[in-house]
């Protein structure tokens, strides 16, 4: 089926991903994949990041199409800085107890505007962690789709929460179980996962505090997930067949769709490609930069839409790429250093003005793409890791919080694509692991590897691929069936 074949009685999906940049990102691309399925799309944003969107991209970047819109709700929190992300533990404990009243309410409007035009809503999209959409969805009495933009090893980490807590592994009693080995522990009951440690699991399992508002979305997301009438996981098949097999008897309906922009891919010039998804302005100057620099000789380096360092990071980060002497493309947010403007140190930028370029954003897609980078330099968030396979990138982690522990274990040791930075860098260990990493017999080993798991996830998104057939089958099962 295509927007042809539909006609005026177009199914009507109402998308809605969590507040992040990462997360809309990724429910974008899938709304987009839904449009060219023959769906009329309302894609939710809050209001701050429709804000911001329109600030980056202009005025006009949200127009959309006559069957893709753009609604917005509050996200009730009091202003803050419009170009840096929000606090998560405000965010996470707004979306707890604010978020159900105003989507309610605009599925409402949007049912009885549509009456007019023969659309009303028949589902919704829901990013995973929001879990107060099924109870929206269950109101309307239309089917729900929790769409999680994390890998299924992660996704079965934060499945087990509750056991966790109920066989007493989380919260922690107190913070010295951070450091007096207990994170060690091997967790050697997961379906689907091998020799995991408790440090290998979602960061959230850390947690000293019960009430920690990040620790109970987490609880009412893994509750509600199963309610819903299908789970899709951004990831592929061969690439987490195992852990995918396990989470299967969990949910009514799991789908795993992905990557995203290989099955987008697969369009030629449709029509929305011109909606951009960045909240911060893109800086496109990097990719002339990379343009005259030799094939596998830049290491990229970028952490992503939260994560925040200290200053002394910044500064062995800095150190650590200079020594190393390898060329380098670092992005620095506007807010990447906790607190205060990110400021290197003069002589650093003296020493690597030949050799560095430092952006704010860039647009990270075609930076991995371009046959100049050699390797990336990652905190592990899971978007950033699907495009480095999908460029046949390997990757030198530094996982931080969330999912990014779980994400770089299985970059390691499963998929042998990545190594892993301690936690505690320090500059000399990261001089040293940078040569090994762009150099070494490791790096000859990883490059080949990820170029073959860059091939099956191009063989998932082709017509007949596992992906696009799991995403017909979505279709078919869940969001056209009448059952
Ligand atoms: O200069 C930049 C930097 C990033 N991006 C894009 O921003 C996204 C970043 O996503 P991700 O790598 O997942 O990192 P975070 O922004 O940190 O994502 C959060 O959400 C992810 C799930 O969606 C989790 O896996 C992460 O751990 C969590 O921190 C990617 O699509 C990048 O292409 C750009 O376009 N330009």
């Amino acid at each position: 089926m295509d927007s042809k074949t539909v006609g005026v009685h177009k199914p009507h999906a109402v998308c809605i991903p969590s507040p992040f940049q990462s997360h809309i990102k990724a429910m974008l691309k899938f709304a987009k994949l839904l449009h060219w399925k023959g769906f009329h799309i309302t894609f939710v944003n809050t209001e701050f990041n429709h804000q911001r969107f329109l600030q980056s991209g202009g005025l006009d970047s949200l127009n959309g199409l006559p069957d893709f819109h753009f609604k917005t709700i509050p996200d009730n929190l009091p202003p803050s800085n419009s170009n840096a992300t929000q606090d998560i533990h405000s965010l996470s404990d707004s979306i707890l107890k604010n978020l159900l009243a105003p989507f309610s309410d605009l599925l409402l409007k949007l049912n009885s505007a549509a009456s007019h035009f023969n659309i009303p809503v028949t589902c919704v999209i829901s990013d995973g962690f929001l879990p107060f959409t099924v109870t929206a969805a269950q109101e309307l009495g239309v089917p729900i789709v929790m769409l999680f933009t994390i890998s299924a090893c992660s996704l079965m980490g934060f499945m087990q929460f509750p056991s966790l807590r109920d066989k007493g592994f989380t919260p922690l009693k107190d913070e010295s179980y951070l450091t007096n080995g207990y994170l060690e522990t091997v967790i050697d009951w997961i379906p689907g996962m091998r020799d995991i440690r408790m440090r290998d699991l979602p960061t959230m399992v850390r947690a000293t505090d019960p009430n920690d508002a990040l620790f109970k979305l987490i609880f009412e997301a893994a509750k509600r997930a199963p309610e819903a009438s299908a789970i899709v996981v951004h990831t592929f098949d061969a690439f987490e067949q195992e852990v995918l097999a396990a989470l299967f008897p969990m949910f009514r309906h799991i789908y795993a769709i992905g990557p995203h922009q290989l099955l987008l891919n697969q369009l030629p010039n449709h029509s929305l490609k011109s909606i951009g998804y960045s909240l911060w302005k893109e800086e496109t100057e990097c990719l002339n930069w990379l343009n005259s620099k030799a094939p596998n000789s830049v290491v990229y380096v970028n952490f992503g839409s939260l994560t925040v360092l200290t200053p002394q990071q910044l500064n062995e980060f800095a150190w650590g790429l200079a020594n190393s002497n390898h060329l380098f493309l670092w992005i620095i947010r506007p807010d990447l250093v906790v607190g205060e403007s990110a400021i290197l140190p003069p002589e650093f930028v003296i020493d690597t003005k030949e050799r560095g370029l430092i952006a704010s954003w860039c647009p990270q897609e075609e930076v991995l793409n371009h046959s100049s980078i050699g390797g990336f330099l990652t905190h592990c968030g899971w978007n950033s890791i699907l495009e480095s396979v999908c460029a046949g990138v390997p990757m030198l982690c530094w996982p931080v919080s969330g999912d990014q522990h779980t994400n770089c274990r299985y970059t390691c040791n499963e998929w042998g694509i990545g190594m892993e930075i301690d936690n505690d860098v320090k500059r000399e260990e990261l001089e040293k692991i940078l040569r090994e990493f762009m150099e070494g017999d490791k790096c000859q080993k990883m490059r080949k590897k990820v170029v073959e798991w860059k091939r099956l996830a191009e063989a998932a998104s082709e017509p007949h691929g596992s992906s696009s057939m799991n995403l017909n089958n979505l279709v078919n099962e869940v969001l056209l069936s009448k059952g």
